[in-house]
């Protein structure tokens, strides 16, 4: 299974959104990360043929994609960043009304249903009305929507916003047990939310991927420019002026802060963070 996108740019009037992506995706779990604006959404509308570039191409397993490709379009599952529109059903007649959406059988429909409930603990509320979920109930309900019908490309939006700690883990967890065979792209601005799942992270800023790679790459490729060192209090405004901070704790010796600094001293070099990757590259 190949995803490719190759030169893809997007303009909205002046607005570039996209400029010249190039993607390959193979099976596995992709972080799409960047800023709010960077370009995240309009990406993924473009796979999903929600839009059309305005120059590039998308192919799936050779074949560009366009809203008359079928079997490209049933291979998609989206979990959308919301769920309007919906208040007033109840979970179970949103998940027969996906399903119907997605030419599933009433009885593939009700099996599937009722295997993926079970799997996010939503049976207790399943008959309720939508409009009376807690977020982690809304977001288990749009996760298991895009599982419907067996996708074999799944695309999250920001799956876990608005989530408490506890609602995070188990979605990361459900993402990571259905990702074995498919293509699964995780779009978000947190990185906490794709460290430990996703194989292959994407960097975007400004419509331009910046880097691309495993986590482990992204983090050696930073390897000389993050320091740590302990500082007085009163020398704290002149490292913000010149470098990128990304961590400060006040401490009974003075501050002991973490900051990215281009040059490579040994003496103060740390070991990165996925954030601090963030940082270096996105801001
Ligand atoms: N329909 C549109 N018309 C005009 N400009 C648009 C449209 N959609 C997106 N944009 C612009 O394109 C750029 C990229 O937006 P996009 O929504 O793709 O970013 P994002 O990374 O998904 O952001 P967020 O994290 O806030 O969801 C932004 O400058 C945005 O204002």
């Amino acid at each position: 299974m190949k995803l490719i996108v190759k030169n893809v740019s997007m303009k909205f009037g002046d607005v570039q959104a996209l400029n010249e992506v190039n993607l390959d995706l193979e099976d596995g779990v992709y972080g799409l990360i960047g800023p709010n604006g960077s370009g995240k959404s309009t990406l993924i509308n473009c796979i999903t043929t929600l839009i059309k570039q305005t120059s590039g191409t998308i192919t799936f397993n050779e074949k560009e994609v366009n809203q008359k490709y079928t079997e490209y379009q049933n291979s998609i599952g989206l979990m959308p960043q919301n769920i309007d529109g919906f208040d007033d059903f109840t979970g179970i007649r949103f998940l027969y009304y996906i399903a119907t959406l997605k030419g599933l059988l009433k009885e593939d429909a009700t099996t599937q249903i009722n295997r993926l409930v079970k799997r996010v603990n939503l049976e207790n509320v399943i008959h309720r009305k939508i409009k009376t979920y807690s977020g982690g109930m809304k977001q288990r309900l749009l996760f298991i929507q895009a599982l419907l019908s067996n996708p074999k490309i799944i695309i999250l939006d920001e799956p876990t916003a608005g989530l408490d700690p506890f609602e995070r883990i188990n979605l990361r967890n459900y993402i990571s047990e259905i990702s074995d065979g498919r293509i699964v792209i995780i779009a978000t601005h947190v990185m906490q939310d794709i460290e430990s799942i996703a194989n292959s992270i994407i960097l975007i800023r400004d419509g331009k991927v910046v880097k691309n790679g495993k986590p482990e790459e992204l983090i050696q490729s930073i390897k000389p420019y993050v320091h740590e060192k302990m500082i007085n209090e009163s020398d704290l405004p002149e490292y913000r002026n010149k470098y990128k901070i990304s961590s400060v704790s006040k401490l009974r010796e003075g501050m002991f802060i973490r900051y990215l600094k281009e040059e490579a001293t040994k003496q103060t070099q740390a070991i990165p963070s996925l954030e601090e990757v963030y940082l270096y590259y996105l801001t």
